[in-house]
């Protein structure tokens, strides 16, 4: 298992100065931003043009989380972008081996998210493709949303099937995680936790972020 990193999403900050909420994290080891199409999920956020001039003004590197249909195509614009991890969802991906190598010989972390009823089995194999696994812990969309518990299991099995092959692969959650929930997400084998509301809507947002790793790496070594 990795180290703890802190993952927050930018989901539920002040879209009208993202230059500042992202300067208010400087603990954070990555920045989260979900790109979101309105057909893939009920949601519509923002696109390349957008994270290209996030990434320019950020000093914390970049966690692209592509909830949009067609990823085989666009994808990479996002490594283009200047993200440095790009995660593609593989139920709206063709050819998820192909689009993994095409986003590490861009020169981006390639990430493969599963929402909450897609199992992980089937992608055992490929495993070794991939920088990080992302476990969805809601239903993909919107922030804000309650932590769902029966996806604790896939996470242990995740985490047991990167031990079984011996990869480096990291697994993030996403959905739902705050103080009282990222313990749970730990123990299952997480070591990347995105949090959104709980981050922004801390008094102290970065203050957050070392509560939250705090709080998961005391976990993880338990
Ligand atoms: O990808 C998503 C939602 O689809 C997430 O990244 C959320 O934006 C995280 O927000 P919280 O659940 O932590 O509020
Ligand atoms: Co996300």
């Amino acid at each position: 298992m990795g180290h703890i990193q802190i993952t927050p999403s930018i989901l539920n900050a002040d879209f009208a100065r993202l230059g500042e909420e992202v300067a208010r994290i400087p603990s954070a080891d990555w920045v989260h931003v979900d790109v979101m199409d309105n057909h893939f999920v009920p949601n519509l956020t923002f696109g390349p043009t957008m994270v290209e001039a996030l990434a320019r003004s950020s000093s914390v590197p970049l966690d692209a989380h592509l909830m949009i249909e067609d990823a085989d195509r666009n994808a990479l614009e996002y490594v283009e972008a200047g993200c440095g991890s790009v995660t593609f969802h593989v139920e709206a991906a063709k050819a998820p081996v192909r689009l993994a190598r095409e986003i590490r010989a861009a020169g981006a972390r390639a990430s493969m998210a599963l929402k909450p009823a897609t199992p992980i089995e089937p992608y055992e194999d490929m495993l070794s493709e991939l920088d990080m696994v992302l476990i969805m812990t809601v239903e993909p969309g919107f922030g804000g949303q309650r932590f769902l518990d029966l996806c604790l299991p896939k996470i242990r099995r995740a985490r047991a099937l990167m031990d079984k092959h011996g990869v480096e692969t990291w697994l993030q959650v996403d959905g739902g995680v705050s103080l009282e929930t990222i313990e749970r997400c730990a123990e299952a084998g997480a070591d990347v936790f995105v949090a959104g509301s709980a981050v922004y809507s801390a008094a102290d947002p970065d203050k957050m972020v070392t509560a939250l790793r705090e709080t998961a790496t005391a976990a993880q070594q338990r």
